[in-house]
Formats: structure tokens, C-alpha cells, sequence
């Protein structure tokens, strides 16, 4: 159900508002009532709370953060960054993780750690932005609304502006 893969352009052009567009379609197909969202920190955290205000629903999605789950974990101690918040039952709940971008697949595996901190869920789905390749982990995702191939050196991060609007940051290492 995911889009077909995108051709590497030489330079990258993501339309990160027409993708959200995609995410939101793909995730629409996917949700059941019971359904709870939840945003990795930062970027999906930003998509699950704009996807659950665009499809209506009440209340606020859930907020994983990868943090304590880490591999690196010991070389990069806790930064600062935001924390795992699931205002939902997590025992038997169908949750749909979401993610601005999915590359190694580690944060997957740190967030799926963190939400079986709280509880057993009955099913967990990702549906993410964009699906960059380089997978060092057997992971994928349910739905990805672009497929795209980029040189190791270069970072992708989903970035939100003053009024909300997505776009995304590129940085060569
Ligand atoms: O656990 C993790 C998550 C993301 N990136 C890493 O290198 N490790």
C-alpha cells in the first residue's frame, strides 16, 4: 500500500506539505476507531499531532521518545529532548507509530522498547514520510508516502515552521 519508489534525483526535492498529503490518505486507510496514534519525537510527533486534528479525532496523540532506549545510549547520555507521553491505555491497544523518516531502523527498535515500557499492546503499525533506504535492522514500514535513495552522508530531518507548515532539512555530514 506504500507509494512506488521515488527516483533518486541528484538534487533532492522533497515536497514535504504534498507528502504529509500522502501520509494522511495512507493513514486514513489504515486507522480503525480504536486505533491510537503516536509521534516519535520530534518529526512524527509533529505528524501524529497534525494527522489526528486533520482526521478529527479527539484528544491528543501519544509522544514516544527513543531517549532511554538508545544503543548508543552510553556515548550520547539523555539530551534534552522531549518525553514519552501516551495519554491511552497501552495494554491491548492497536497503536500506529508514526515517523518523519526511516533509515537504520534503531529508533524503531528504541521506541518499540519505550512502549512496551508501559503496557502489551494488541498490534503495532508505522506509517512514515519518507523511507530513505539503509536499513541495518529488519524493520519496515507499513506505509511510507515516498521512497527515496540518499548518500550516507546526507541527514534528512523533517523541519516545521512558525505556521506549522512542514519542510524538510537537509545537511551533508
Ligand atoms: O538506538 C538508536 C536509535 C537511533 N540511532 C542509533 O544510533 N541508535
Amino acid at each position: 500500500m506504500s507509494a512506488p519508489p521515488t527516483p533518486a534525483a541528484g538534487r533532492l526535492e522533497l515536497d514535504a506539505e504534498a507528502l504529509y498529503r500522502e501520509l494522511l490518505r495512507g493513514v486514513r486507510q489504515m486507522l480503525t476507531p480504536a486505533t491510537h496514534l503516536a509521534g516519535i519525537t520530534s518529526g512524527g510527533a509533529w505528524l501524529a499531532e497534525r494527522l489526528q486534528r486533520d482526521l478529527g479525532r479527539e484528544g491528543a496523540p501519544g509522544v514516544l521518545s527513543s531517549a532511554l532506549h538508545r544503543d548508543d545510549f552510553a556515548q550520547r547520555g539523555l539530551a534534552a529532548s522531549a518525553q514519552t507521553v501516551l495519554p491511552f491505555e497501552v495494554d491491548g491497544a492497536d497503536v500506529l507509530v508514526l515517523d518523519d523518516v526511516l533509515y537504520t531502523g534503531r529508533t524503531i527498535r528504541a521506541v518499540l522498547n519505550e512502549l512496551f515500557d508501559y503496557g502489551r499492546p494488541a498490534s503495532v503499525r508505522l506509517a512514515v514520510l519518507v523511507d530513505r533506504g539503509g536499513r541495518q535492522l529488519p524493520v519496515q514500514a507499513d506505509f511510507a508516502a515516498a521512497r527515496v535513495a540518499l548518500p550516507a552522508a546526507q541527514s534528512l530531518a523533517l523541519a516545521r515552521a512558525a505556521d506549522g507548515t512542514f519542510h524538510f532539512q537537509v545537511n551533508e555530514a
